[in-house]
């Protein structure tokens, strides 16, 4: 049945269990708060879980993946909404995302929610609403039914995986042209110009880059999204696999399970996330810092540290596997140390 996704009520945030975590990341045998931003991950999840006791052994990346017809204004890498190529390298296990989930214990399922070519493999789940969006630049994206649609999948894709056993999600997306679509959803949701959002996206020249910049500035123009209408703005200059991003924040914050983000793309799904959750943040953890302009004044926005700043603009959920090297770091700090007490040693003061 299809929700209308203003109505979920979200898992509250234990503060009992985060003042309980900080008991027992104090009395470890090591200087007060000396893992600095490690202990407010730890924080964080226990707030959202509930408890001291992380869980976070099993976790999949959810990789969802379309086409954005604004590709044919010369915005991206390429002018052919060719994102079935990449999305069937991650499906088949050989892009970026794969090499690093391997190495971090982590699942990869992509979820095929709007690509315009067709594929061979049979390992991507076809949730496929259109084949691309529109033209942004000439129509909306794509309809409200359809907006509403792709969070519906995001949503009913993270409650299976929950009810599969994942104790956490981590966000992914592949979808040529989205940078430019992300950067049109910031800047309206948070009243910036078009010059302090926008980047290289899926790195293009300078002149190119001149030209994205124009071409962003003319569908705001023409499409004159309202930030007070957000799945107005994400069906007017969204993209699908943007929908569906949204969609696992809600399913992850109504269920209590932590949902790691990964760069601009989930950047720009958050802050329209928050339009209709406004504390959804709180249910997020954000991996890393995208290299993509924009993204410092959305964490800012959306009150998050990001674990890493690495500069990555890869996509594909790769930012937030990356991190998860730093979340099974801190389970291994709680599971593994003496206390203080072990050494009978007591702080002066
Ligand atoms: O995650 C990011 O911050 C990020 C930054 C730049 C590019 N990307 C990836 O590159 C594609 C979008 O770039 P573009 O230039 O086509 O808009 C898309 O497939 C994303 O996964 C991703
Ligand atoms: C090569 C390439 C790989 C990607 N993975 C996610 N987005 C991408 C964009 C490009 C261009």
């Amino acid at each position: 049945m299809q929700k209308s996704f203003d109505n979920v009520k979200l898992h509250s945030i234990s503060k009992e269990a985060q003042t309980k975590m900080q008991d027992k990341l104090d009395n470890l045998s090591k200087p007060i708060k000396g893992l600095g931003q490690l202990e407010y991950l730890a924080d964080k999840l226990a707030g959202i879980e509930g408890t001291t006791d992380l869980k976070i052994a099993k976790r999949t990346c959810l990789v969802y993946v379309a086409d954005h017809g604004i590709v044919t204004e010369a915005v991206s890498a390429t002018s052919e909404p060719i994102s079935n190529v990449l999305s069937e390298n991650v499906a088949e296990g050989h892009a970026c995302v794969n090499a690093l989930a391997m190495r971090n214990n982590c699942d990869v399922k992509v979820i095929d929610v709007g690509l315009a070519g067709d594929y061979k493999t049979t390992k991507m789940a076809n949730e496929k609403i259109q084949r691309g969006t529109k033209n942004m630049l000439t129509s909306d994206a794509m309809t409200r039914e359809d907006a509403v649609k792709s969070i519906q999948i995001g949503y009913d894709t993270a409650k299976q995986a929950i009810a599969d056993g994942n104790e956490m999600l981590l966000l992914g997306e592949v979808g040529l042209g989205n940078t430019s679509a992300s950067s049109a959803i910031v800047a309206t949701m948070l009243s910036l110009t078009v010059d302090e959002v926008v980047d290289k996206g899926s790195d293009i020249s300078v002149k190119q880059f001149e030209h994205k910049k124009q071409v962003i500035k003319d569908i705001l123009a023409a499409r004159k999204p309202d930030q007070s209408d957000a799945l107005g703005v994400l069906s007017k200059v969204g993209g699908f696999e943007i929908g569906a991003t949204i969609g696992t924040m809600i399913a992850g914050a109504e269920t209590g399970v932590p949902v790691v983000m990964d760069g601009f793309i989930s950047d720009a799904a958050a802050v329209l996330a928050k339009a209709i959750y406004p504390e959804i943040a709180d249910h997020l953890i954000a991996s890393h810092l995208s290299g993509e302009k924009g993204a410092q004044r959305v964490l800012d926005y959306l009150g998050l540290k990001p674990l890493l700043q690495l500069g990555m603009a890869v996509g594909e959920g790769s930012g937030a596997v990356v991190a998860l090297a730093l979340i099974d770091d801190i389970q291994s700090v709680l599971v593994n140390m003496n206390t203080l007490q072990d050494l009978n040693f007591e702080y002066e003061n």
